[in-house]
């Protein structure tokens, strides 16, 4: 009741299909007690006294009945079709938007198999039960109430002997439901990690294939989907269990009617008319009861749908605005960034930054450099508010970035990561994903200085080109200059250029920078870079080590003392050592320039 409960928000708004299709069932339910007593009528009054003329009326009443009966049961149909439809829509738009709203750290340990199957599976079984389920039980509760009154005012000995086995049965439903719940729970779950398994794979088919892992990933989908076929079976086991038991003890009941009844007439203290009506009518007892496991069953999976996707709605929002958020945007917004002695750890892990001081005047470029593990990325997630940063403060032009509304925070930040994201679109739309109201021409001119427009228009569309789940069919270098576009086209206050050029040879790195200098101009801008050649130009390189910053400076002040910097330089450009304390680019510079 509780999951009935705490879903009202999404039915009720549709009650009129609600109380539409109840009424109608309702309706359909009453009219079909009208055949007990039209028996007894044409046994009674028609037959017994041989008032034949009577007979073609009686027929010509059965057929509207059954008629208007139908009629109800159509719009019951009609009706419930329509809740379920319009509040499983509710819902699933609902959990869309409860998805949007959810922080990093939630995706951090979510699986993507396991959302799918609360959007699809368990919305199904809601449906079923709102749009149906709901009504029926109802039904059931009316049929009872009703017949059994018709019964007591027929007989009302007659009724309570034949109905002395419904406590039983209702005892045994009762414990039906408990055995069968948690069935239905570790089902859903089963279900979840089955199809967690198939989407997993497929994603990654890739690297499966690569590593000839095909025979693996068939026997992990085998204990998965074995796992569910037990809890099916075990269900199924539970179903059979209580099945017959409960058929059987309804069956008692007319049993005991046809004894009882039987000899009530014999007696003459029950008409024959009477007798065939309480034995068409016990069916209205029996026969709900009879679906009552179905209806339990029903009920179950709802309930257990029902808690997976409450408890989706229900997660913890980490990151969210608080009361009289800052909005912020490109008018307003400076871009002076400031970390003010952060300290940041993910849950149960230790400091991924430590003690952190970066100023980051407007229109400065900051360099972060450092072994994979360091926390440059870290940095980057806590600028975008990805995560609350605990200890220390982050401010954007002076004011402290949880004070300011994620999502205006957000649009002010253009982020190129290492790994690029493409929808199944157009080139043209994955371009201009996160702008509104762009022009071609302004598609083209960020495509020409990401590099990537030559490319393009060799493609037999062009900008036109649908580009697969993951961008499929592009090289990463080619996904990566689409996404440095879709980035340029944001006009950022702040660029984050997250290891973007890491998939370009050297030579297109090159040409690409010369694009970002003219973009970078006016904009804050930080560059994670593994190369130092992408991060000379800094106006400050800070360097780290475990979290911690271990140096920093401008590229001149770093390669002129000892440390990590100048080891990573001398690596990278061993071909070409440093000559008077100037460092290969600047003596090919110079001496490009006395020429
Ligand atoms: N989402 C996360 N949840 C938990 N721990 C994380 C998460 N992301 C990063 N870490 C941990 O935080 C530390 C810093 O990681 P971070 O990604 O910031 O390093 P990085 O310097 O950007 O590395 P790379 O150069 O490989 O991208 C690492 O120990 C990493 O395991």
């Amino acid at each position: 009741m509780d999951v009935l409960r705490q879903l009202k928000a999404f039915y009720w708004a549709e009650r009129k299909f609600l109380f539409s299709s109840i009424f109608c069932l309702m309706c359909a339910t009453a009219l079909g007690l009208v055949y007990p007593n039209l028996l007894r009528y044409l046994i009674d009054d028609v037959i017994t006294p041989r008032k034949f003329e009577l007979v073609p009326t009686l027929a010509f009443t059965v057929v509207g009945v059954v008629s208007f009966k139908g009629f109800m049961q159509f719009l019951h149909g009609f009706f419930g079709g329509r809740l379920g439809n319009k509040v499983a829509f509710r819902m699933r738009n609902g959990l869309y938007d409860k998805l949007q709203t959810l922080s990093f750290q939630y995706y951090d340990k979510a699986k993507t198999g396991d959302l799918m199957s609360r959007l699809t599976a368990d919305l199904e079984a809601i449906r079923n039960f709102i749009g149906f389920g709901f009504a029926q039980i109802l039904n059931m509760v009316l049929m009872i109430v009703f017949g059994g009154a018709m019964m007591l005012s027929i007989h009302w000995q007659l009724t309570l002997i034949t109905l002395v086995t419904i406590p039983l049965l209702a005892f045994t439903a009762v414990r039906f439901e408990k055995n069968i719940h948690p069935a239905f729970r570790e089902m859903r779950q089963a279900m979840s990690n089955l199809t967690t398994a198939v989407q997993e794979n497929i994603t990654g088919v890739r690297t499966v294939k690569s590593f000839a892992r095909e025979s693996h990933e068939v026997s992990k989908f085998s204990v998965r989907s074995e796992a569910y076929q037990t809890n099916q079976v075990g269900a199924a086991k539970i179903w059979a269990k209580y099945f017959p038991v409960m058929e059987l003890v309804a069956n008692l009941s007319a049993v005991i009617l046809l004894v009882t009844g039987g000899i009530l007439v014999i007696n003459k203290s029950l008409q024959l008319g009477e007798f065939v009506a309480f034995f068409s009518l016990i069916w209205y007892i029996i026969g709900p009861m009879w679906g009552l496991g179905f209806h339990i069953n029903n009920y179950t999976q709802f309930k257990a749908s029902g808690e997976r996707v409450l408890g989706l709605l229900n997660e913890h929002v980490h990151v969210k605005n608080i009361e009289d958020a800052i909005e912020v945007n490109n008018e307003t917004s400076k871009g002076h960034v400031r970390f003010d002695h952060v300290t940041f750890n993910y849950p149960d892990k230790s400091p991924a930054v430590t003690d952190l001081v970066i100023d980051a005047p407007e229109g400065s470029v900051i360099g972060l450099l450092g072994a994979t593990g360091s926390g440059k990325s870290t940095i980057i997630q806590l600028l975008m508010r990805a995560y609350n940063v605990k200890k220390g403060t982050i401010t954007l032009d002076g004011i402290d970035i949880r004070n300011l509304d994620v999502a205006s925070l957000r649009r002010l930040i253009a982020p190129v990561f290492q790994e690029t994201f493409l929808f199944s679109a157009s080139i043209r739309d994955n371009i201009a994903y996160g702008v509104r109201d762009v022009t071609p021409e302004q598609i083209e001119y960020a495509a020409k200085l990401s590099n990537a427009h030559d490319f393009i228009m060799e493609l037999p569309l062009g900008y036109d080109t649908i580009v697969g789940e993951r961008g499929m069919g592009l090289s990463g270098g080619q996904k990566q200059r689409i996404a440095i576009a879709r980035a340029l086209i944001k006009n950022p206050r702040i660029l984050i250029l997250d290891d973007a050029t890491s998939a370009v040879d050297m030579e297109t790195e090159h040409e690409i920078q010369a694009g970002f200098k003219e973009l970078m101009a006016g904009r804050t801008t930080f560059i994670i870079a593994h190369r130092i050649s992408s991060l000379r130009h800094a106006d400050e390189i800070i360097v780290l080590d475990k979290g911690h910053v271990v140096q920093r400076g401008t590229h001149a002040q770093l390669i002129a003392q000892r440390g990590p910097y100048r080891d990573t330089y001398n690596i990278q450009y061993a071909d070409h050592p440093l000559v008077d304390g100037l460092d290969a680019e600047d003596a090919n510079d110079r001496k490009g320039s006395t020429v």
